[in-house]
């Protein structure tokens, strides 16, 4: 099925209610050689992931991470701390094994791999996955960010990207400067949030710098009314971000999990959740980001994230930290002893 940029997909969800499955989901945790309970939000995710998958023994053997880097026309605004060109040097960062984000996947052994999803100087590298939008997004805080067809083909290129391979779990990062205002005022269109809760110091602004950055968000955000989730993230997404939304509704139809990373990740969960109702059966939340807007965003969705490590950096780095406890969760379910396979006595 093709994206249309105008019309909101049919409804996908991945996992549909069975009542069956989550009363023998729930029996198999009780089951096993604990107090009821005594695993707290670990049984919830594990009975989340078994449902995902329709069985009561679920596996988490193999996790990706899939960095989308793009860049921004608001750049020009002067809404971040750091110069445009650092999008494409922490590229070639990523490419060449040196970013936070290498150093955490290679050491939880997951998979690595960069898109250009639209930078602003094109990268020439046989390892970088090819799937450049333009040189960069227009400036939303006067145009729209780029046409509908423009974004209808960015979420069917991610969308493919999500699907692919044979991974249990999928963790999406993204790099692009500019890009935690692209996600404020996607989030802002799509949540009516407020511009000043969700507006951030994303690179280290300064006070100074932190309410430019919200002027030229609320003149921006001005710009429009009302908008339907595809025209919210044509109007003022990123290539990454419409990339990345497209990715995790590819990767929930495949029924894997989607582990959501922090704030420009949300922003694109929130568009993925609006234009596939249902694939959020798929998300688990990382981490909740030191953005300020990112709690906001969370509990607008009604997530509640794993961890609070005060994480502001993007590149999937809170998902990759997350994946553990996925896997554990799997396993928990399915290589623990039950009451009965151990002999242990249950409650008195
Ligand atoms: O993931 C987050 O919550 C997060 C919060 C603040 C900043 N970032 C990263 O910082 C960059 C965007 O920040 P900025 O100030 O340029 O908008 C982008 O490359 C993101 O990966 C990421
Ligand atoms: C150095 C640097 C690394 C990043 N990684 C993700 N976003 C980033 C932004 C900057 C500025």
């Amino acid at each position: 099925m093709t994206l249309s940029a105008t019309t909101s997909e049919p409804s996908s969800a991945p996992v549909t209610p069975d009542p069956a499955l989550d009363d023998a989901i729930r029996a198999v945790i009780d089951g096993k050689t604990k107090p009821l309970g005594a695993l707290g939000r670990i049984e919830t995710l594990a009975a989340r992931l078994a449902r995902l998958q329709g069985t009561t023994a679920p596996r988490m053997e193999r996790c990706t991470l899939t960095i989308f880097a793009a860049d921004h026309g608001i750049a020009a605004e002067g809404v971040s701390a750091f110069p445009q060109e650092v999008t494409v040097q922490m590229a070639l960062n990523f490419l060449a094994g040196g970013a936070a984000a290498n150093v955490f996947a290679r050491t939880l052994g997951v998979q690595l791999r960069v898109v250009d999803a639209g930078m602003a100087e094109p990268v020439d590298h046989p390892a970088l996955v090819q799937r450049r939008m333009g040189p960069g997004t227009a400036n939303s805080a006067v145009a729209p960010a780029m046409s509908p067809e423009t974004l209808a083909e960015a979420l069917a290129s991610g969308r493919a990207l999500g699907a692919d391979g044979d991974a249990d779990a999928c963790a999406f990062g993204e790099m692009g400067i500019a890009n935690t205002s692209a996600a404020t005022l996607v989030i802002h269109k799509l949540s009516g949030l407020p511009i000043a809760t969700l507006t951030g110091r994303g690179t280290g602004l300064d006070d100074a710098g932190l309410s430019a950055k919200r002027a030229v968000l609320e003149r921006a955000a001005a710009r429009t009314g009302a908008l339907p989730p595809e025209a919210a993230l044509a109007e003022y997404g990123g290539f990454e971000i419409a990339m990345m939304a497209g990715a995790m509704i590819g990767a929930a139809q495949a029924r894997r999990a989607v582990i959501v990373d922090g704030f420009i990740a949300t922003a694109a969960a929130m568009a993925a959740q609006a234009i596939a109702p249902g694939c959020e059966a798929a998300f688990v939340f990382a981490h909740r980001s030191d953005e300020a807007g990112h709690a906001a965003a969370l509990e607008h969705l009604g997530a509640r994230p794993l961890l609070d490590l005060n994480l502001r950096l993007g590149e999937g780095t809170g998902a990759l930290l997350a994946w553990p406890l996925l896997r554990a969760a799997a396993a928990m379910m399915t290589d623990m002893a039950s009451f009965e396979s151990a002999g242990v006595a249950g409650k008195t």
